[in-house]
């Protein structure tokens, strides 16, 4: 299946919404971080139901930005749940940004970025759009230290790389990019159940889904280009 054909399907089945609320526990952290100021171009990589955009728009009063996915129906509800005539969500792959040269401030990606065909490429793209000095937010669950998360490529058709942390940072300097930080955000509002009701559906032990959630978390990397 095909990015476009299995996230429409999400879209069509009201998951962007539920991905929202999980995410938002660790992306409005992530979020908070970044170095945003009044009138900021923003750019949102697989932006889902586009909630960090309208959150930014809220918070710091951005300027112009983009929320691009390569599901026509993500696009379509994204638009749904938004009258800002200043953000704009478009289809795109994330291999071709539709975007000049030095023209996006910050470039933010939650659960998104390990969907790309060649991370490599995307990466590069990144850093060509980048103003210099502008920021690139990647956040991950899916990565290698996390590996409670290693099972979810079972579940889905869509190819996904799972790299480490130090891949990360490597990947994020070879496309020409400065690291400027690499974090662990916990998961600290998820509801984690008493010893008693384990195992659950999708746990065995407590002591797995507190690594999981309170430790591992979402893998922050934040890039800065030169
Ligand atoms: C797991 S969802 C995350 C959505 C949102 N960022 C969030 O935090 O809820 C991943 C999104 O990335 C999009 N996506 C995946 N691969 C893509 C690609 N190669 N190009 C553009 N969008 C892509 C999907 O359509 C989907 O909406």
């Amino acid at each position: 299946m095909s990015v476009r054909e299995e996230f429409d399907e999400w879209a069509e089945a009201g998951k962007d919404k539920g991905m929202e609320e999980r995410h938002w526990h660790t992306a409005k952290h992530a979020l908070a971080r970044m170095p945003v100021e009044e009138g900021d171009t923003i750019l949102d990589l697989g932006t889902g139901s586009g909630y960090a955009l309208r959150a930014l728009r809220e918070t710091a009063n951005t300027g112009p930005s983009y929320g691009l996915d390569g599901s026509p129906e993500m696009v379509r509800n994204a638009r749904d749940y938004t009258d800002e005539d200043d953000i704009e969500y478009v289809c795109g792959d994330f291999d071709d940004l539709p975007f000049e040269d030095d023209s996006i401030d910050h470039v933010w990606t939650m659960e998104a970025f390990y969907y790309a065909a060649n991370p490599h490429n995307t990466l590069e793209e990144i850093a060509r759009i980048l103003r210099p000095g502008g920021t690139f937010y990647c956040a991950v669950n899916y990565y290698e230290e996390n590996v409670h998360s290693h099972e979810w490529q079972e579940k889905i058709s869509v190819e996904m790389t799972r790299w480490d942390r130090e891949q990360y940072r490597e990947a994020f300097r070879e496309a020409g990019l400065h690291v400027a930080e690499q974090d662990n955000i916990p998961d600290l509002e998820i509801t984690i159940p008493g010893e008693a009701e384990f195992p659950t559906e999708d746990w065995d032990t407590r002591e797995e889904m507190v690594e999981r959630y309170r430790e591992y978390g979402t893998l922050l990397t934040v890039g800065v280009a030169p």
